[in-house]
């Protein structure tokens, strides 16, 4: 199943060389009939699993944070882990460093956010905090959109206009780490279709799969889906401990 799918050498090749440091875009990082796999499941999960917001619903695996706290400390379930930790794992970062989780406490996610984003949602600028370790992996799922990067002002107000985006396409691989995680806030604009986009416009152009997609300029959204993995630092004994009382769900 892997064969179709052509992963870098190294993450170096897929650097948005337009952005401060550092952030990869792999374009077909899963395959067709992975996402649709995938998003089944997403789908399908037990009512209970999803969190409703005002426009956007949301699941977290294996389970929320508590005071910045993974409680739960029971493996991502299989349809979560596989393909996509395995294969992230499998690119080397640089010549020294075997992977992007290479230094991170658990040397691999071990939380996964889903955000559904129907046309006209996205999500507010915001820095995604100290509960984890500094490395974002997301994997985009059924249509494209943009992410947006935004600055602080000298007064520290957020300045409302953003310094790049990001167009993630279903089925891509964007990570974001450093000064990007640290220094930047990100966020999504609720808008039914990202408009005026180009290669002076768009950090990741070149590493874009379908370029010609956006001649027009313009991408129309759908529902996306996106898969946020990322390692939470702090991990509660207590939930290690009643870990093997649960079944994998
Ligand atoms: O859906 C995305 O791509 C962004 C999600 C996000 O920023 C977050 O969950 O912190
Ligand atoms: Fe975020």
């Amino acid at each position: 199943m892997d064969s179709q799918i052509n992963l870098p050498s190294s993450l170096e090749v897929s650097r948005i060389n337009a952005l401060p440091s550092a952030a990869y875009y792999i374009p077909d990082f899963i395959s067709d009939e992975e996402e649709q796999a995938i998003l089944n499941k997403v789908e399908t999960a037990p009512k209970a699993r999803w969190r409703q917001l005002t426009h956007r619903r949301l699941q977290t695996w294996p389970s929320d944070l508590v005071q910045d706290t993974l409680l739960d400390a029971r493996p991502l379930p299989d349809w979560l882990e596989a393909p996509v930790v395995s294969r992230l794992l499998s690119i080397p970062l640089s010549d020294t460093e075997p992977n992007i989780f290479t230094g991170s406490p658990h040397g691999r996610p071990n939380h996964v956010l889903i955000n559904e984003y129907p046309p006209n949602t996205g999500i507010m600028p915001h820095k995604d905090g100290a509960a984890y370790y500094p490395v974002v992996c997301t994997v985009s799922l059924g249509s494209s959109l943009c992410l947006n990067l935004y600055k602080s002002k000298q007064d520290g107000a957020l300045d409302p206009e953003p310094v790049w985006r990001i167009l993630q396409e279903p089925r891509s691989l964007l990570i974001t780490t450093a000064d990007l995680y640290s220094e930047y806030l990100h966020g999504i604009e609720p808008i039914s279709a990202d408009i005026d986009l180009s290669e002076q416009t768009v950090a990741n152009w070149s590493l874009l799969r379908s370029p010609s997609s956006y001649t027009d300029g313009l991408n129309q959204r759908q529902t996306r889906t996106s898969l946020t993995y990322r390692d939470v630092l702090k991990v509660s004994k207590l939930g290690a401990k009643l870990g093997p009382m649960f079944k994998r769900r």
